[in-house]
């Protein structure tokens, strides 16, 4: 067995941590999500969660939270509000609406490399089970246009390499970007003939810039021309990439690498065949990104229901009904913040 194929998981379904160190240390701080494996009960906080859903945008991951709220009708007790949870790293945001995580990533491999590895490791604390790992993006399309859901097959970087690599103790190391093919099919067959626009899927091309590292003209250096940039898009496109986007390397391999299932789920904003400005108008954007979460939503709301946990109005039972010690620990969330 090679060590890409090892267990990653232990028996129970609970999140394996390929680091010795963690068990031997007296405490974990997950500094830019500002919770501690002692200062918080990490167990009682987050152990029911199944679903973490990522996307760029503080503003994004809230509306997310809200929506999933309402879909999976999620109570809050009486007189109280969604709590960013991380809201003193200022760094990311997180909110946990019943079984599900809502957490902003920043942009970039860098951002999003960071807080994975601080969200494996509270799956770990926390003996999550099973835990489904979304990204819910926005992208550039290739040949498809503005408003299209894209579902990953898979990943590579802008040498069209399937791995992530990281400069280690002054070593490349490959990391496999690697995404679950069934989750991806699951996902593509929740698109409804009467939805207004496309659902793909494709391969994603994952870039450490967004203007130069996309082939865009109009960043504010470029030194390459408009034939060169159709014909580096055209011979992407053959190899099958259908979008582009900045965090999907980092998000593919490392969860990939923590034995966790996950998909990347992006709407495009342009077709990148077509010109390189973001030019549809900010209603248009913000329908158009509410389209991942409708994708996302769906594959909840039937995971719940299959399991017993959502009645046929919609409604969240076991997790969410108005418990005294949920209710308990959204008093404590806010009590260690004040
Ligand atoms: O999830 P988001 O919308 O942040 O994803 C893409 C990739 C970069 O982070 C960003 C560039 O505009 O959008
Ligand atoms: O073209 C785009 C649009 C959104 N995000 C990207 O990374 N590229």
């Amino acid at each position: 067995m090679s060590s890409d194929e090892e267990l990653d998981e232990y028996p129970d379904g609970t999140v394996r941590l390929r680091n010795p160190n963690i068990e031997l240390m007296d405490q974990d701080i997950l500094y830019h999500l500002a919770l501690g494996s002692e200062s918080h009960d990490l167990i009682s906080m987050f152990g029911d969660i199944k679903f973490v859903c990522m996307g760029g945008t503080p503003k994004r991951m809230e509306q997310f939270a809200y929506y999933i709220m309402e879909q999976i009708g999620h109570k809050l007790p009486a007189g109280t509000t969604l709590l960013d949870i991380s809201q003193y790293s200022y760094r990311y945001c997180m909110y946990k609406v019943g079984p599900v995580l809502s957490i902003s990533h920043g942009m970039g491999i860098p951002s999003v490399g960071i807080l994975l590895h601080e969200v494996i490791k509270l799956m770990y604390h926390a003996r999550v089970r099973d835990p489904i790992f979304f990204r819910i993006g926005t992208c550039g399309g290739i040949g498809l246009e503005g408003g299209t859901v894209v579902i990953s097959e898979d990943a590579v970087d802008g040498m069209l390499q399937p791995f992530l690599e990281l400069p280690v103790l002054g070593k490349l190391i490959r990391r496999p970007a690697k995404l679950d093919k069934k989750l991806c099919r699951e996902l593509r067959a929740l698109a409804q003939p009467d939805d207004p626009y496309e659902t793909v899927t494709g391969r994603t091309m994952c870039t450490y810039d967004f203007y130069e590292g996309q082939g865009r003209l109009d960043g504010a250096f470029c030194d390459f021309n408009e034939n060169d940039k159709m014909e580096y898009l055209n011979k992407i496109h053959k190899s099958g990439v259908v979008n582009i986007e900045m965090e999907s390397l980092s998000f593919a391999a490392l969860t990939h690498h923590a034995g966790v299932k996950s998909a990347v789920i992006c709407v495009t904003l342009m077709d990148r065949l077509k010109g390189d400005q973001v030019l549809a108008p900010k209603e248009v954007l913000d329908e158009w990104q509410q389209r991942p979460c409708t994708l996302v939503s769906r594959y909840i709301k039937r995971y719940l229901s299959m399991k017993g946990r959502l009645s046929l109005d919609g409604h969240c039972g076991s997790m969410c009904v108005k418990s005294p010690r949920r209710f308990k620990l959204v008093q404590q969330e806010s009590e260690n913040y004040d």
